[in-house]
């Protein structure tokens, strides 16, 4: 996998977008914050520069060393990439009269460039810009413009830099995924074989060479990213590497044992390890949900670690992070805000010994079905919906108790099992239930109850980055209202949540 595109981050909302975009065409890349940038590019073919919601011509601007990039590596400049190599070669950004926010399209195209090969002018295109580039830099060439901005798109003569005002990567660029596509496989010849099969032979490689006849204990959670880690990792290193499943107290419905049945015959050597009580006895009282969050993390590595132990020689923790947790967990200077901190990233606390091996922390979920797939793993494991390593903890707002876990197990069962029932389950992304803090007025059998809200969550995503509400029937949900009304003592009203991500998250916490 030594094709490699390297994305420089400055903090747009879209920047995870080119890296799908790019992973789409089968090519392989990474995200490095701007500031970031490695001593040697030699892995590197070619670069492309994300937006960023900074001005260039402010003061706060995020300046970037290109020296060994612009005109040395194919280089695509999108927006604030685009400004800002304008900005500093000999052009001038200014602010635009009207903030340029939607749609456009392609009035004028070089169709001679090979960047604009197959884009028909008149080709639709996602602009989100408030400065606008008044003058190109030295030795530019413009290659597109729209009705209101005149330069949409340029070149740098005698080099392969590429400059471009709108955002191919979003799905209103009609032709974004061509312009991608151009720009890397015709102008920086990348090769197009970063597929699920080509990727579970390097990673086996890469495994082995790494661990040797080491020990790996693996944090295995039934869900499809540590199951798909636990394959690749079996394949590496087969009887070294040892499974370990945590009941944290906060799984759903009789899951623990569920998914110690699940692991039954496919020859992986797990281990289940009921630590319930020291995860709500550390959780008790609190109430954030970043202190609960960090409580959760720290628990998991306190069992992890006692686990190791009782394994002779373990020297690695295997766990199974997947790219959006790492990019939503870290924040560097203006990029990418921290949305929230997932449970399993953000490195060891010292005291442990053991090395991280993290197989497919660069993959989306979506790549980690398919790989799951090319490995043989069942479909209906590789279906399950996602669900968080800190489990009903943040689906439960304010503090927890056992109680509280017991009635949200309740409703979860009711809801996850309606949803298979009426064949909704597969058409669903991810679905749960959210024990509200919040107590309200029904009447039942005449009487008056004061008791518990639960909300229901139901998510369309392709790998959690975004989400939309999904329009589950009404009868189904009246249905589904009325068991969980009648059947769970304690809630008394079910509402259902209609927000989409962003604004909102997936988890309410
Ligand atoms: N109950 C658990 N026991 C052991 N390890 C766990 C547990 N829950 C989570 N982990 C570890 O944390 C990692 C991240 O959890 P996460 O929920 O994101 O992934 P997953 O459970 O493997 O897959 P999915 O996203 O489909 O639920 C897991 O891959 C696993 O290594
Ligand atoms: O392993 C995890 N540890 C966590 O701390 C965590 N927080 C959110 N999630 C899952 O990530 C996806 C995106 O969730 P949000 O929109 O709530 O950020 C959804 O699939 C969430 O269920 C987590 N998974
Ligand atoms: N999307 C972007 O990269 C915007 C760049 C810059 N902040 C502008 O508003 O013009
Ligand atoms: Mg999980």
């Amino acid at each position: 996998m030594q094709h490699n595109v390297l994305i420089l981050d400055f903090g747009s909302q879209y920047t995870q977008l080119i890296a799908r975009r790019v992973r789409e065409l089968n090519i392989f890349c990474e995200i490095l914050p701007y500031n970031q940038i490695p001593e040697s590019l030699d892995e590197f073919q070619a670069v492309i520069l994300s937006g960023s919601p900074y001005s260039v011509r402010s003061e706060d601007a995020l300046h970037p060393d290109l020296s060994q990039i612009k005109g040395k590596k194919p280089l695509l400049a999108v927006c604030y990439g685009a400004q800002y190599i304008a900005h500093n070669f000999g052009g001038e950004v200014a602010p635009s009269n009207t903030r340029e926010y939607g749609r456009a399209n392609l009035a004028y195209i070089d169709n001679s460039d090979s960047l604009f090969k197959d884009i028909p002018t008149g080709s639709q295109v996602w602009m989100s810009h408030s400065d606008t580039i008044k003058t190109l830099p030295r030795h530019a060439i413009k290659l597109a413009s729209t009705k209101e901005v005149d330069n949409a798109a340029y070149r740098i003569s005698g080099e392969e830099t590429y400059a471009i005002q709108f955002h191919p990567e979003v799905y209103h660029s009609t032709d974004g995924a061509t312009l991608l596509k151009n720009f890397l496989v015709d102008i920086a010849k990348v090769n197009q074989d970063f597929t699920p099969n080509a990727f579970v032979e390097d990673t086996v490689k890469e495994l082995k060479e790494k661990l040797q006849d080491d020990k790996v204990v693996l944090g295995l959670s039934g869900g499809v990213d540590s199951t798909v880690a636990a394959v690749l990792l079996h394949q590496a290193i087969g009887e070294n590497l040892h499974c370990i499943f945590v009941n944290n107290g906060l799984l759903r419905k009789n899951e623990f044992a569920n998914v110690l049945d699940q692991y039954k015959g496919m020859g992986l050597n797990v281990k289940g390890v009921d630590a319930s009580d020291r995860f709500l006895d550390a959780l008790a009282g609190v109430d954030d949900p970043e202190a609960k969050r960090k409580i959760i993390g720290r628990v998991f590595v306190e069992v992890f670690d006692d686990e190791s132990k009782k394994i002779e020689n373990a020297k690695w923790l295997g766990q199974g992070t997947i790219y959006p947790d790492v990019i939503e967990s870290i924040s560097v200077k203006g990029p990418s805000a921290t949305i929230k901190s997932h449970h399993n990233v953000g490195g060891l606390p010292d005291f442990m010994k053991l090395q991280v091996v993290e197989p497919l922390r660069m993959l989306f979920k979506d790549e980690v079905r398919r790989v799951g797939a090319s490995l043989g793993i069942d479909a209906e494991l590789l279906g399950r919906h996602p669900f968080p390593g800190p489990g009903l903890a943040i689906r439960i707002l304010g503090d927890i108790t056992p109680e509280k876990v017991n009635i949200l197990q309740e409703v979860d069962a009711i809801f996850i099992n309606g949803l298979k029932e009426k064949g909704l389950y597969d058409d669903v992304w991810q679905a749960g239930a959210i024990l509200l803090p919040v107590n309200s007025v029904g009447v039942m059998g005449d009487e008056r109850t004061y008791e518990k809200v639960v909300a229901l969550r139901a998510v369309q995503s392709t790998d959690g980055m975004t989400a939309d509400w999904v329009h589950l029937p009404y009868e189904f949900l009246m249905e589904i209202s009325n068991q969980i009304i009648n059947k769970v003592k304690g809630v008394n009203r079910v509402v259902y949540d209609i927000s989409s991500k962003p604004p909102a998250t997936i988890e309410w916490e």
